[in-house]
């Protein structure tokens, strides 16, 4: 056996995460797909059945109260807030994330000092971040900046409303310095947004600790909530009395039964809602979340392990594919690393299909990016060491 062969079967001896794979439905596919698509809980099936067939089908219209449907989005907020390191009360769930970047942003620029009228955003951001935030500046009278996130400071000043950012950059794997970022924002007198979308449930985030003002994330990719389960918005407990969203619903409304014309906003995270929630997707995020719940899930033990699985994948990718036929892009410090690994070839894409073929599951980014992703969860080293075998055995 190979030296990488045994020392992924000593590490995965050692892993204490290891049991934690049997909370998932998985096979014998190498799945590095978790931050795009989380695979499914074991739990899940079950809870959704329950949802449909008793909730639903049994309670129908009493389940808005009965069965905790009406507070589900603020419940559900609340067992994600400790993941992103924000106390209670502050994190709302629904809506894609699409829709929570809008809410974020505008709601931002109307927290901004009177006369500021320019938005910065990650110039690597995922498209639709930055389309949103062309939307938000016409709306409210701004122009757009694009800047690389570590020329954030620099590009700060005295006409900087907010400045919408990445916590993991999507392509290349980079982990951006969100306290230091964040604090300058701050000292500018202008107010941040994070997306969080590739950093939930993978690395320690501490909006609460760092002074973060708005994010939004996610839940289907390393909090496995399932297709198309809904994002989250975080408004900062000190932010939600002036926080004027531009998506005021019933929802969100003080009185949402009063059935008033006038709109009054709700105290509190609930002023981020908008309209009915998506209770079936909701629902079965809530299931998935269990597993945080297990006395040896933590973020730190989390992130521990992501980075051990990246350092283990980069070396195995150093020790058996041929020199010079990749480039590493994601960093190789574990400050400026998310839970990813991203390498470059001209055929990625090719690569990628055959190397799906053979049963490792990672995807390719435009134009030349193979992208793997690690969710500690429910990936083994060994797992980890054949990838990079059968990777190595697709490039030669
Ligand atoms: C960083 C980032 N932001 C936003 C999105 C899109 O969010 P949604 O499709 O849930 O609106 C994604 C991925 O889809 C993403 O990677
Ligand atoms: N949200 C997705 C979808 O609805 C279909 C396929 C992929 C996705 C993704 O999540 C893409 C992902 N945000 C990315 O980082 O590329």
């Amino acid at each position: 056996m190979s030296d990488l062969r045994e020392r992924a079967l000593e590490l995965d001896a050692a892993d204490e995460l290891a049991s934690v794979r049997a909370e998932f439905v998985l096979d014998d596919v190498v799945y590095l797909d978790g931050n795009s698509l989380g695979a499914l809980p074991v739990n899940v099936p079950g809870a959704v059945e329950d949802v449909v067939r008793r909730q639903w089908g049994e309670l129908r219209i009493r389940s808005w109260t009965e069965s905790g449907w009406w507070t589900a989005p603020e419940r559900i907020g609340d067992r994600i807030a400790p993941l992103l390191g924000a106390a209670a009360g502050q994190v709302v769930v629904g809506d894609s994330t699409s829709v929570n970047v809008f809410k974020a942003l505008v709601g931002a620029v109307r927290l901004a000092p009177e006369g500021r009228d320019e938005i910065l955003v990650d110039a690597a951001t995922f498209p639709t971040d930055g389309y949103i935030a062309e939307s938000a500046a016409r709306m409210t009278g701004c122009t757009v900046r694009a800047v690389d996130p570590g020329a954030v400071p620099g590009a700060l000043g005295p006409r900087t409303a907010a400045v919408l950012l990445n916590q993991v950059d999507y392509r290349t794997g980079r982990l951006h310095d969100l306290p230091a970022l964040t604090a300058a924002v701050r000292a500018a007198g202008a107010v941040s947004v994070w997306d969080l979308c590739h950093s939930a449930g993978a690395l320690e985030v501490g909006l609460d600790e760092h002074g973060v003002d708005l994010a939004v994330g996610c839940t289907y990719k390393f909090l496995n909530g399932g297709p198309g389960s809904p994002a989250y918005l975080y408004v900062r407990a000190e932010h939600q009395d002036r926080f004027d969203s531009p998506l005021p619903g019933w929802n969100s409304h003080a009185e949402p039964f009063g059935m008033r014309s006038a709109y009054e906003p709700a105290d509190g995270a609930v002023r981020g809602r908008v309209g009915t929630p998506d209770i079936l997707s909701m629902l079965a995020l809530d299931a998935a979340l269990d597993v945080w719940s297990r006395p040896d899930v933590s973020v730190a033990a989390v992130r521990a392990k992501s980075l051990a699985l990246t350092d283990f994948f980069l070396e195995c990718v150093g020790s058996y594919v041929p020199e010079g036929r990749v480039g590493v892009v994601t960093p190789a410090a574990h400050a400026e690393r998310g839970s990813q690994v991203a390498l470059r070839c001209a055929d990625a894409g090719e690569v990628m299909g055959r190397l799906i073929a053979a049963g490792v599951v990672g995807d390719f980014r435009a134009p030349d990016v193979l992208r793997f992703g690690f969710t500690p969860l429910y990936l083994g080293f060994a797992e980890v060491e054949r990838a990079a075998r059968v990777l190595a055995g697709e490039l030669s």
